[in-house]
């Protein structure tokens, strides 16, 4: 793994722009918590930047709050270090103080809105910044292709891409990182991925969680930007790549960005798309309101909760296989598995019936498991087929996701980060479909929450 060199051998300093922010307190810190309690913890510095006053000891009990679920000597070790700068992150003399305060060996974690972190990003410009500066920027990252590439633009003249470190915490999820060593470790299954043998492929994240408070960002983005144009998308490269030479991020990052640049909508208006939206409901004991009744909610902007839409690879390996990503909140049930779906045999030898259902090979990614689900000669009648599931329960792993993707910031690798042409191929894919979707060229169903989806999907 390639990892940028930096100019001292001071131990890093994490720097979180947006320190007082929710993803700081529900993902960050725990995460770095959960990196720092694991055998590859290594000593940082941390200090907390945000607008309003607050003061070292204010922010110290944060970080100890967060990090009461993963102990450490190097966990006790920050806390008792670490600072709080108030700080304006669009005013360059703010953000001098901030690099000033962290010295030479720093990462900055842009734990911001898009907006805000574009404005940072031209505050930074004014500086001379120092060598071998880490840039981490949370997702979504930029607001469309334009504002993506624009982006992408002003980072180039601020550091070199290796330096760019674009998080999307579902590359440091152990269970997507699996389809890596399932594909190119064994024999047995990357021979058959592809259109000659697999029917379809389905990427789905079902989750019951609702709108969790955060209306504010959710309201604006929708489900096909939360989770699809991001998270998804860098799924299903995993999924459909071809064998990379190494998994350093060179290779790794150009294989995805490869199949991503033959990746467009089934079809090239975006209207084979399907959206929805919650309505009131109840999730085991919890009644939900609908989506439009929730603090927050603007109903004006239509936005969807369920999002569903089909793509085509247009390869020789997966021309014709239909990839249908699809996610929704407040749901029945959480599912979230990617399914390679076969295709039926060529001839089944006649005498042989009862065949039910396609072979299937399932990943989960939460729960991590990995099921195999095929026909075989039935106990009864032999020549009756039955179905069958070899299942296999996987190892989580020991970081959280965002613990991964801070162990490779830390260390300066960006394998786990989404390269700029990555970022923007995401953005090119959806843009149809949020095209087709704004001029009402697809309508939005409605289903109660806490149900399957829409009637009319299944
Ligand atoms: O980034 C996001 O991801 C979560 C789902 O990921 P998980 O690791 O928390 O399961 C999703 O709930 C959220 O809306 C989205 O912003």
């Amino acid at each position: 793994m390639t990892a940028a060199t930096s100019e001292s051998s001071a131990p890093r300093t994490l720097v979180i722009l947006g320190a007082g922010g929710d993803l700081t307190a529900r993902l960050l810190l725990p995460g770095l918590a959960s990196l720092l309690a694991s055998p590859r913890g290594e000593a940082v510095r941390l200090i907390g930047v945000d607008r309003s006053e607050s003061s070292d000891e204010a922010w110290r009990k944060r970080v100890e709050t967060a990090f009461a679920d993963a102990p450490s000597e190097l966990a006790e070790k920050i806390v008792a270090e670490t600072a709080y700068v108030q700080a304006d992150v669009s005013d360059s003399a703010s953000l001098e103080r901030v690099l000033a305060a962290a010295g030479p060996n720093v990462a900055l974690y842009f734990a911001l809105p898009p907006a805000i972190t574009l404005l940072a990003c031209k505050a930074l410009r004014k500086l001379e910044l120092p060598k071998g500066i880490m840039l981490a920027l949370e997702k979504p990252f930029g607001t469309d292709y334009a504002s993506a590439r624009s982006l992408n633009r002003l980072l180039q003249h601020l550091v070199p891409e290796e330096q760019v470190f674009r998080v999307d915490h579902f590359l440091g999820k152990s269970t997507v990182l699996n389809l890596l060593g399932l594909r190119f470790a064994n024999r047995i299954f990357e021979p058959l991925l592809s259109a000659d043998n697999v029917e379809r492929v389905d990427i789905v994240f079902d989750e019951q969680l609702a709108l969790e408070g955060r209306a504010g960002y959710y309201d604006r983005a929708g489900a096909l930007i939360d989770m699809i144009q991001s998270h998804l998308l860098l799924v299903l490269a995993f999924a459909a790549m071809e064998p990379p030479a190494s998994v350093d991020a060179e290779d790794l990052r150009g294989g995805m960005a490869q199949v991503l640049r033959a990746t467009r909508p089934w079809k090239a208006n975006g209207t084979e798309s399907r959206r929805a939206r919650y309505g009131a409901g109840t999730i085991g004991d919890r009644k939900l309101p609908a989506y439009i009744d929730e603090q927050g909610v603007d109903p004006s902007h239509h936005t969807e909760t369920l999002a569903e839409m089909t793509l085509a690879i247009d390869n020789w390996r997966w021309a014709g296989v239909p990839f249908v990503l699809r996610s929704g909140k407040a749901l029945a049930d959480t599912r979230q598995e990617i399914v390679f779906t076969f295709k039926p045999v060529p001839h089944l030898p006649s005498g042989l019936h009862g065949m039910k259902t396609p072979a299937r090979l399932r990943i989960g990614l939460k729960p991590a498991s990995l099921d195999l689900d095929l026909m075989i000669n039935g106990e009864d009648d032999p020549f009756e087929l039955d179905p069958v599931a070899l299942h296999a329960e996987l190892q989580a792993g020991q970081l959280s996701a965002y613990g991964e993707v801070l162990s490779s910031i830390l260390e300066g690798d960006p394998t786990l980060s989404v390269r700029g042409d990555v970022a923007e191929q995401c953005w090119r894919i959806v843009a149809p479909v949020l095209k087709a979707w704004r001029k009402d060229e697809v309508s939005i169903d409605t289903y109660p929450a806490g149900t399957a989806g829409p009637r009319s999907w299944h």
